[in-house]
């Protein structure tokens, strides 16, 4: 499917003379088969800050994706496409499938021998809209691409992927010096003048709030059609738009959000255009490493005490709640049905645990599953998305009545997010908790201001109150503001 070459040289910066032969071999290949080939090349580094590459390398004009779980000391950064692709249409996911197949194909790895460095190896990075029929948006229904830069730390060791495109034309020796001097950017990232301790004072216009009654009486209707059996849960969003005379500063944002948010995902995904899309989600939709599959079942919410006999209390209340714990069956029934339906056999606690996050905690329970058939990631993500975390049940139903009571685009709010490496590992995460801001200056409003739109939903079952669903998008929605003032 792909060449694999590793290296016999171990030392941390690739042998020249090794690398150029390397590249000669690819260049030789595409020559032969007549089409451009790809060469992927993974070197260990020092582990540097991704948001401090990002910094750098970053531009408005390209692809890019960041993902990074303080609380699994790692994280993943690409900038730039190699190749991409941006499709419609709801086989996205199969779609997706065949093109990480075909570019696989023309794909020469170099790994350097006696390292089983993480992050190593080609990676594609995915995002999906949540509706495969979309609106209008600034984001495809699905974008893949292979980027030209991925930096990625786990724990102490630090991991650069350049990937190239390698045609009869290339100069060799340039596009290897070029590399070289890329990489000691990289490198020395962190030492270059940063605007990460920067304090953000962008005069922010007081956010449009919430249109409270619209809201409230969304879920009034959702329960009245519960109470009708035409279904049992559906999740409702809310979006609200924040507006500024500066542009949004993205890294800022995201160093905000990782401070503030250190037990969740913090994630950007940029269309090229302009537009990024980042958040702070607790959500796990899968992530396989090594054929072992894990993925979450998160619903059922309340907010954390002010003090610690106040949150044992809250915690102790959602554990006991009823309706809470229904909600949260729902999302595990489906989960281990869609797994069990790909042949898989889940695993998983008989009782919900608590998620304590830094505003919300959560009824949680963490499913697994070995993978012993040869089952595609993205089979995976089709099969799932979207759970009844964020859509309802029956699906179907629950997200045409989210259609039509949602009055915005969710774009990629409640999506899948993500990367597949070459072997098969992958992360993907379900975007909530999330804002799109838009850079550009060129989509300045008409009052020459730039716009955030931030996203958060609360899940509707017979039993829900809406004062309280207000409420719980309303402290969702908080924690981003925050992170983005
Ligand atoms: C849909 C969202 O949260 C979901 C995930 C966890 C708990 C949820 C809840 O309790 O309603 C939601 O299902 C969101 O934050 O936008």
């Amino acid at each position: 499917m792909y060449m694999a070459y590793l290296s016999s040289h171990t030392d941390r910066l690739p042998d020249h003379k090794e690398l150029y032969q390397f590249l000669v071999a690819c260049q030789q290949a595409s020559l032969e088969k007549g089409c451009t080939q790809i060469a992927s090349i993974s070197v260990p580094i020092p582990r540097v800050d991704p948001l401090a590459v990002l910094q750098i390398l970053g531009g408005t004009q390209s692809f890019q994706f960041y993902l990074e779980k303080r609380k699994e000391n790692e994280a993943i950064l690409a900038i730039d496409a190699t190749i991409y692709a941006e499709l419609e249409g709801i086989n996205r996911f199969q779609h997706a499938k065949t093109v990480i197949h075909n570019y696989l194909k023309d794909t020469w790895i170099w790994l350097q021998q006696n390292q089983t460095i993480s992050f190593s190896g080609p990676h594609f990075f995915c995002f999906f809209t949540f509706f495969a029929l979309n609106q209008p948006s600034p984001f495809r229904a699905a974008t893949i691409f292979l980027p030209r830069w991925q930096v990625a730390f786990r724990e102490n060791s630090g991991t650069v992927v350049a990937n190239v495109q390698v045609d009869p034309h290339v100069n060799i020796k340039r596009l290897l010096q070029d590399l070289y001097n890329q990489i000691a950017e990289i490198k020395f990232s962190e030492h270059k003048p940063s605007s990460l301790t920067r304090i953000n004072c962008s005069p922010f216009i007081p956010p449009k709030s919430i249109n409270t009654e619209a809201f409230k009486s969304a879920v009034v209707a959702a329960l009245n059609f519960i109470d009708a059996n035409e279904f049992s849960k559906i999740v409702l969003a809310n979006a609200v738009d924040i507006f500024s005379h500066q542009p949004f500063n993205l890294v800022h944002s995201l160093d905000n959000l990782r401070q503030r948010h250190p037990d969740c995902y913090i994630f950007c995904a940029s269309n090229g255009k302009g537009q990024n899309f980042l958040g702070a989600s607790p959500e796990r939709l899968i992530s396989i490493r090594d054929h072992l599959l894990v993925t979450d079942a998160l619903a059922g919410s309340a907010p954390r005490g002010r003090t610690a006999s106040e949150d044992a209390e809250f915690g102790d209340r959602l554990l006991g709640s009823e309706k809470e714990q229904r909600e949260h069956q729902f999302v595990l029934d489906f989960i281990t049905q869609r797994l069990s339906e790909l042949g898989l056999i889940p695993q998983y606690l008989p009782a919900p645990q608590l998620l304590k996050l830094s505003n919300i905690q959560h009824l949680w329970t963490p499913i697994q599953a070995q993978l012993f058939t040869n089952v595609h990631p993205l089979d995976i993500v089709a099969q799932l998305h979207p759970t009844p975390a964020v859509a309802g049940v029956p699906t179907q139903i629950a997200q045409e009545q989210i259609r039509r009571y949602e009055t915005f685009d969710r774009s990629l709010y409640a999506a899948p997010l993500g990367w597949i490496d070459y072997q098969g590992n992958c992360e993907f995460i379900v975007g909530i908790r999330s804002a799109l801001i838009d850079s550009n200056p060129s989509s300045l409003n008409h009052d020459n201001t730039y716009r955030a739109r931030l996203y958060a939903g609360a899940g509707i079952v017979a039993g829900s109150d809406p004062d309280k669903e207000l409420a719980e998008i309303q402290l969702k929605l908080q924690a981003l503001l925050k992170a983005l003032l």
